[in-house]
């Protein structure tokens, strides 16, 4: 028998993440003291202990309560390289990662400042780890859709920062279809475009988020496996399904991994791979996502092509995919 896998050496790409979802608590109470602005919680553990999650919204109610810490240029840089740090050790290679700039905005940060933060701390993680990638304006769905439509007029002149434009927030009852003109606009920017879409949603917002909006990857997706022509859809057609299978548990879009329709999808041939989502509140970043597939019976070669597909659903160019792929062949090798 070979020895268990240590996922963190695997090379990966990540493909959904929310660098909000990144913010740790102790990092949350040092920002907040850094700027002078209250937590609604007394400290690290009480904030922990609202981490039982009944569904999407209760998740978002504290994802958005702790977002009132980030204000400057400073904060964005730092939360971008201290999450690159951790997936640097986690063995990922390439990293294309949601922000939500709507809500920065209501809390007073202009977007030029959210963008500038980032993108310093993914120059920097680049520098010091070879981390590529890149950031995906997130469009917050249950905000008006002027409000989407202005922060993307506001972000036009430097489109070429970004690699493109996502939806996220709360699903039941905001469909894709609200956005499309808001998409349109993103393509002609240049700017390639992902949906979260039937993650508590239906199956018909995937469809949506593909023939409206032009989505070239869906986020989470894991209802379509309730309509079997999607699926075959998605097949045959080889859209990408970032899944999250740790968060689709703490937020009980399914009752635990065993009965996760990911190795249904995976047998369909759905090209899937394997993201964390908000790590800092789900329980684990990318590599526990893939160890905790593991321990619930997803073969070892099953989870080492997903992050082959992974590679190949990314925004990389095709020499950054070669090389990440010359990686991966490295790694195999090594294995055996
Ligand atoms: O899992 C998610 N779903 C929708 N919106 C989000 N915003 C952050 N995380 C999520
Ligand atoms: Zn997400």
């Amino acid at each position: 028998m070979t020895d268990p896998i240590d996922w963190r050496t695997l090379p990966k790409a990540e493909l959904h993440l929310h660098l909000e979802g990144t913010l740790e608590p102790e990092l949350a109470f040092a920002l907040a003291e850094r700027n002078g602005v209250t937590l609604p919680f007394a400290d690290v553990d009480e904030l922990r202990e609202r981490f039982a999650f009944e569904d999407l919204q209760s998740f978002l109610d504290v994802y958005y309560a702790c977002m009132v810490v980030l204000r400057t240029r400073d904060d964005f840089a730092d939360l971008a390289l201290a999450y690159l740090e951790r997936a640097h050790v986690d063995g990922v290679r390439h990293v294309e990662a949601f922000f939500d700039p709507q809500v920065h905005a209501a809390n007073g940060v202009p977007v030029d400042v959210v963008l500038d933060g980032l993108r310093a701390g993914f120059d920097e993680a680049e520098r010091r780890w070879g981390i590529t990638g890149g950031l995906i304006l997130c469009f917050v769905r249950d905000l008006p859709v002027d409000s989407a439509a202005a922060v993307l007029e506001e972000v036009a002149p430097r489109a070429g920062e970004l690699l493109g434009v996502g939806l996220d927030s709360a699903e039941v009852g905001y469909p894709p279809s609200l956005f499309q003109e808001v998409f349109a606009r993103a393509a002609e920017l240049g700017l390639r475009r992902v949906a979260h879409a039937g993650e508590e949603g239906p199956a018909d917002y995937v469809w949506q988020a593909l023939r409206l909006l032009g989505a070239e990857r869906i986020d989470h997706g894991i209802r379509s496996v309730d309509d079997p022509e999607l699926v075959r859809h998605l097949a045959r057609e080889r859209i990408p399904l970032t899944v999250c299978p740790l968060s689709n548990v703490r937020l009980r879009a399914v009752e635990d991994l065993r009965a996760h329709p990911l190795p249904a999808l995976v047998e369909a041939g759905v090209v899937v791979t394997i993201s964390s989502d908000d790590p800092a509140y789900f329980g684990g970043y990318v590599a526990d996502n893939l160890a905790a597939l593991a321990a619930a019976g997803i073969p070892d070669a099953t989870l080492v092509d997903l992050a082959g597909h992974s590679i190949d659903a990314s925004f990389a160019s095709e020499a950054r995919k070669a090389e990440l792929h010359d990686e991966l062949r490295a790694w195999r090798i090594a294995r055996r």
